[in-house]
């Protein structure tokens, strides 16, 4: 991919002590100002994407028809995009409101999922990296796959890599595009192509939840449409506090149903007290 010059070195929480303030701060921030998302998702991951937004005080829209976008992507906070379940008939749709979120300065989420999974569904995600996502969250196999552009090495939605692997990927992925990429896994790492941070947030249980990261990808677009200016720092507290609600939930859940469930609970009751004692972000390099 093409070089771009868009990316600029974000000033960023230090300590441990600093990411837990800023993860709290921003949180507060979603509940007082009830951002308006707009999640153009998949069929599988509306209703937890709707319940997680709802959770953390967030208000999430599902439009998705190519007739309204001009009238309602403009109004939004932030748009979440994401290619879960693709067709040729949403596209359009998806391409018209990563145009108009761009346009009017709005930013916007990519999530995407099962990127090398076939060539159709790739040549949309290379496309949609030239709209400018203000970050983009995946998984280690689908970010490897957008940054080599290329098939194979992925199972569908699920990965077939560790965070770690996709480390050097989601460098060269964020300076090609100027996005913020995160990458998710037992550490969740965020990179803006220079700095690089690690949350280490979270439970393996989370994985058997379908949704779980078209989930976190949308809480980031909330966390970035109260602080647009710090798109690095909102997405790691983002991860982190996603993690922690997994965390919390999965002490009195039997399996992945309860922990579903627990998870929104516990999103929705996170005190500073929980994210200060949990928060475990730190700087790469
Ligand atoms: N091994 C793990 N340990 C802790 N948390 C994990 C682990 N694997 C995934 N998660 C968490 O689960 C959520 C979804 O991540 P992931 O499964 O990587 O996304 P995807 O569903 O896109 O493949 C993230 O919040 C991530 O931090
Ligand atoms: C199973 C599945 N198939 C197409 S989209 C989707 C949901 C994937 O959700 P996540 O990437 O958050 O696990
Ligand atoms: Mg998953």
């Amino acid at each position: 991919m093409e070089s771009s010059s868009h990316s600029s070195k974000e000033e960023i929480a230090k300590t441990e002590e600093e990411w837990s303030k800023k993860a709290w701060e921003i949180l507060s921030k979603v509940r007082e100002n009830s951002p308006l998302i707009q999640c153009i998702t998949n069929l599988v991951s509306m209703d937890l994407v709707a319940n997680t937004l709802l959770a953390v005080g967030a208000s999430p829209a599902m439009i998705i028809s190519s007739q309204e976008i001009p009238d309602f992507t403009p109004q939004v906070n932030a748009l979440y995009v994401n290619v879960g379940t693709l067709s040729s008939s949403l596209l359009p749709a998806i391409n018209s409101a990563a145009q108009i979120a761009g346009k009017f300065r709005i930013p916007w989420v990519f999530d995407p999922v099962a990127a090398g999974s076939s060539g159709f569904r790739l040549r949309a995600c290379l496309d949609l990296l030239l709209l400018k996502p203000t970050v983009v969250r995946g998984n280690g196999s689908e970010i490897i796959a957008l940054s080599r552009a290329s098939c194979g090495t992925t199972k569908g939605a699920d990965s077939l890599h560790e965070s770690k692997d996709a480390l050097e990927a989601a460098k060269s992925l964020a300076q090609a595009t100027g996005a913020v990429v995160a990458v998710t896994g037992a550490v969740d790492i965020v990179t803006d192509g220079k700095q690089v941070i690690g949350a280490h947030n979270g439970v393996q249980m989370m994985q058997k939840i379908t949704a779980t990261g078209c989930s976190v990808t949308a809480l980031i677009a909330a966390f970035v449409a109260v602080d647009p200016s710090h798109p690095f720092e909102a997405t790691a507290a983002a991860l982190s506090v996603f993690g922690i609600a997994g965390e919390l939930g999965m002490q009195a859940a039997k399996g992945p149903g309860s922990l579903r469930v627990n998870l929104i609970d516990s999103l929705y009751g996170l005190d500073q007290a929980s994210i200060h004692h949990h928060a475990k972000i730190s700087l790469l390099s």
